[in-house]
């Protein structure tokens, strides 16, 4: 993992979370692939940020690298003023915990638990009191709260990943990371999904990216990030699905693969 020193720390202004000239290559000589390819990016605070671009673009290898789950080969990665470049793992896993939530394809539920206790179990962990106000208006926007007494095999999909939504929420993090969350549910699921995600960006003023492969679900964000073999190649504020899906076409054309 190395340093940029000449890269003055700029501020963060109302970014969540920033990478700066980030590379990120896996394996050496012939075998080097490079993921990220000299990325600079920023999340604005109380925003929904969507990523999208072609299989292999680098989607989940920026969101790894920003959340502090991987380390970069070169550049900075800051989650708020906190630069991870450097970090030694305990100080990492204490901004994980603190700062950033997650939500994976996969709802990652503990099956024994109900959905309450779920939701309460990293704060649980951390042995920090949950914000009952904050809480209650989690709960109550997520649309769960006839059923928080049961547990995850009683819950549908949708519902199941609400829950892991909730859980991600209610540490009140600086910035949540979700990697494809609606992958595994149906249409209808999935709408119910990102229409509370986007709710609670909108309403509860939370920041949230989102890696999606589908152009409907990025329609929900309030921009998306464009990558292609590991570089950011555009951006689209106000999206609309349609409008995704011509952008999305357009990496097929050679002229655009060859850039
Ligand atoms: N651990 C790894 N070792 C070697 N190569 C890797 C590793 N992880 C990712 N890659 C490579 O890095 C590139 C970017 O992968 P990444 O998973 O970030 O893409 P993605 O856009 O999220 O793809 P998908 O949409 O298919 O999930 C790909 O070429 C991938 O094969």
């Amino acid at each position: 993992m190395s340093h940029t020193p000449a890269e003055p720390p700029a501020p963060s202004g109302d970014l969540a979370a920033r990478v700066l000239h980030v590379t990120k290559s896996y394996g050496t000589g012939d075998a080097e692939v490079r993921a990220l390819d000299d990325v600079t990016t920023g999340i604005p605070r109380g925003r929904f940020t969507a990523v999208m671009g072609p299989s292999g673009s680098g989607k989940s290898t920026l969101m790894h690298c920003m959340a502090g789950l991987d380390s970069v080969t070169s550049g900075q990665v800051f989650i708020g003023d906190a630069d991870l470049t450097g970090m030694d793992d305990n100080r990492l896993t204490r901004i994980r915990r603190d700062k950033v939530g997650f939500v994976f394809q996969a709802f990652n539920l503990v099956p024994t638990l109900t959905a309450l206790e779920n939701i309460t179990l990293p704060l649980d962990i951390a042995g920090r009191r949950p914000d009952q106000e904050w809480l209650d208006r989690v709960i109550d926007t997520v649309g769960l709260r006839p059923r928080l007494k049961h547990r995850p095999s009683e819950l549908s999909g949708g519902q199941q990943q609400r829950v892991a939504c909730a859980r991600a929420l209610a540490s009140r993090p600086e910035i949540i990371f979700a990697d494809e969350p609606t992958g595994n549910l149906d249409s209808r699921s999935g709408a119910e999904v990102l229409a509370f995600l986007r709710a609670s960006v909108r309403e509860m003023g939370q920041t949230i990216v989102m890696v999606t492969h589908d152009p409907a679900a990025a329609a929900y964000s309030d921009e998306v990030l464009f990558l292609q073999d590991g570089r950011l190649v555009g951006t689209m504020p106000d999206p609309t699905a349609d409008a995704v899906l011509e952008r999305m076409k357009g990496f097929d054309l050679p002229e655009v693969a060859a850039r």
